[in-house]
C-alpha cells in the first residue's frame, strides 16, 4: 500500500502539489509555505517530492512507505521549538542543493549515488539540534560535549542520531544498496555533514578556490574529477552553501530567516546570562547590531564562498550572487538608517 503523498496527510495536498510542480527545481520557493501546507512535515513533504523527481524510488529500489517511516522519524527528531535549526530548515538546506545539483556546468560530474548522499546529507544533516552552538555545548560540559570530544559535537551528533534511526527495519532506507554501495554512501553523508561545522569553513573555502583555480587552467571544465577528494570537496561545498544560502534568497525569505536565528542566538545568550558565563557574540539581545551583523556576516563569510561557487559552477550561479548582493546592501542601508536614527 503507498503512503499518503509527499508522505503528509493534508487537506491541501492539491495546493502543495502546484508548488512542487511549479517551485522544486527553483531557487527561492518559500518553504514556510510549504511548511503550512504539508502541515508542518515539510522535510517529509521535500524528500519525497525530490525522490520522485530524481525517480530513486526506482533507481534505489526504496518504497515509498519506507521513505516515509525513516523521514517522518527523521523530522520528529528535528526540535520544533527551535526557532532556526528546525525540520523547515533540513527541508531548506536540501530543497537548494537539489538546485544547485541541477547547475548545467555540474551536469555529468556526480553519479546517482554521490546525488542520493548529497540530499541525505542535508535532510539530516542538523537532525536533534539542541538550538545551542558547539561553543556553548563545550563552554557549559554537556554530555554531548563529553561524548565527542569537544570535535565538531553538534555535527557528530546529527550524523550519529541519523544513522542509529535507519537501523529500525522498517525505515532502512538502504536496503536494497549492495554493502560496497552502502559504505560509500555512510563515508559520503558523514564527510559532508562534519563538513557543516563552521569551524571548518575556512579550509573548506580555501579548498574551492584552489578548485576553481585548477578549473581555469584545464580549460573551464570539471569533467577531470576522478579522485575521491576533490569530488568531496565539491560536495561538502555545495552543502555547506546551501547552509548558508539564506543571505542568497529573495529578501522576504531572508530576513525570515534572520529573525528566527537572531531568536535562537538570544535565547542562548539569556541562558548564557542565567549561567554566569560570558554571553557569545551576537547573543545579547540587548546590545547585538542585528543589520550590522548580517552585513559582516555577508560580507566576511557568505560572500567569499559564494563568489567562489558562482566562479566554480559559472555561469549558472549569477544570479545567486545577485541576490546576496542586492540584500547586502538592504541590510547594509538599515545599518546605516538605524544609526542615522540613534544620533539624532
Ligand atoms: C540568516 O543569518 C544566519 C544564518 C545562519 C547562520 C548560521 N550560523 O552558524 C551556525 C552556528 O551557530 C555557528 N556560529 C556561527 C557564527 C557566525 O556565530 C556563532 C554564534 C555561531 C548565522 C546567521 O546569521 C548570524 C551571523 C550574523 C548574525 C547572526
Ligand atoms: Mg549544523
Ligand atoms: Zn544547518
Amino acid at each position: 500500500p503507498l503512503p499518503p503523498k509527499f508522505g503528509v496527510e493534508t487537506p491541501r495536498l492539491a495546493e502543495l502539489s502546484d508548488l512542487f510542480d511549479s517551485g522544486l527545481d527553483q531557487w527561492g520557493v518559500d518553504i514556510f509555505l510549504v511548511d503550512e501546507l504539508a502541515c508542518h512535515k515539510p522535510l517529509c513533504a521535500v524528500v519525497y517530492a525530490i525522490f520522485e523527481k530524481r525517480d530513486f524510488f526506482n533507481k534505489f529500489h526504496i518504497h515509498p512507505s519506507v521513505l516515509v517511516n525513516y523521514f517522518s522519524q527523521v523530522e520528529q527528531h528535528y526540535k520544533q521549538e527551535n526557532p532556526y535549526h528546525n525540520a523547515i530548515h533540513a527541508a531548506d538546506v536540501t530543497q537548494s542543493t537539489h538546485v544547485l545539483l541541477n547547475a548545467p556546468s555540474i551536469a555529468n560530474v556526480f553519479t546517482e549515488l554521490e546525488i542520493l548522499a548529497s540530499i541525505f546529507a542535508c535532510a539530516i544533516h542538523d537532525v536533534n539540534h539542541p538550538g545551542v552552538t558547539n561553543q556553548f555545548l563545550i563552554n557549559t560540559e554537556s554530555e554531548l560535549a563529553i561524548m565527542y570530544n569537544d570535535m565538531s559535537v553538534l555535527e557528530n551528533h546529527h550524523c550519529a542520531v541519523a544513522f542509529k534511526l535507519l537501523q529500525e527495519p522498517s525505515s532502512n532506507l538502504f536496503a536494497s544498496l549492495d554493502d560496497i554501495q552502502r559504505r560509500q554512501l555512510r563515508k559520503m553523508v558523514i564527510d559532508m555533514v562534519l563538513a557543516t561545522d563552521m569551524s571548518k569553513h575556512m579550509s573548506l573555502l580555501a579548498d574551492l578556490k584552489t578548485m576553481v583555480e585548477t578549473k581555469k587552467v584545464s580549460g573551464g571544465c570539471l569533467l577531470k574529477l576522478d579522485n575521491y577528494s576533490e569530488k568531496m570537496q565539491i560536495m561538502q561545498n555545495m552543502v555547506h552553501c546551501a547552509d548558508l544560502s539564506n543571505p542568497a534568497k529573495p529578501l522576504p525569505l531572508s530576513t525570515h530567516w534572520v529573525t528566527r536565528v537572531m531568536e535562537e542566538f538570544f535565547n542562548q545568550g539569556d541562558r548564557e546570562k542565567a549561567l554566569g558565563l560570558p554571553v557569545s557574540p551576537m547573543c545579547c539581545r540587548e546590545t547585538a547590531n542585528v543589520e550590522k551583523s548580517q552585513v559582516s556576516f555577508i560580507d566576511f563569510i557568505v560572500h567569499p564562498l559564494w563568489e567562489a561557487w558562482t566562479e566554480l559552477v559559472h555561469p549558472d550561479a549569477e544570479h545567486i550572487l545577485n541576490t546576496l548582493e542586492q540584500n547586502r546592501d538592504h541590510y547594509c542601508e538599515l545599518s546605516a538608517a538605524k544609526e542615522a536614527e540613534s544620533v539624532k
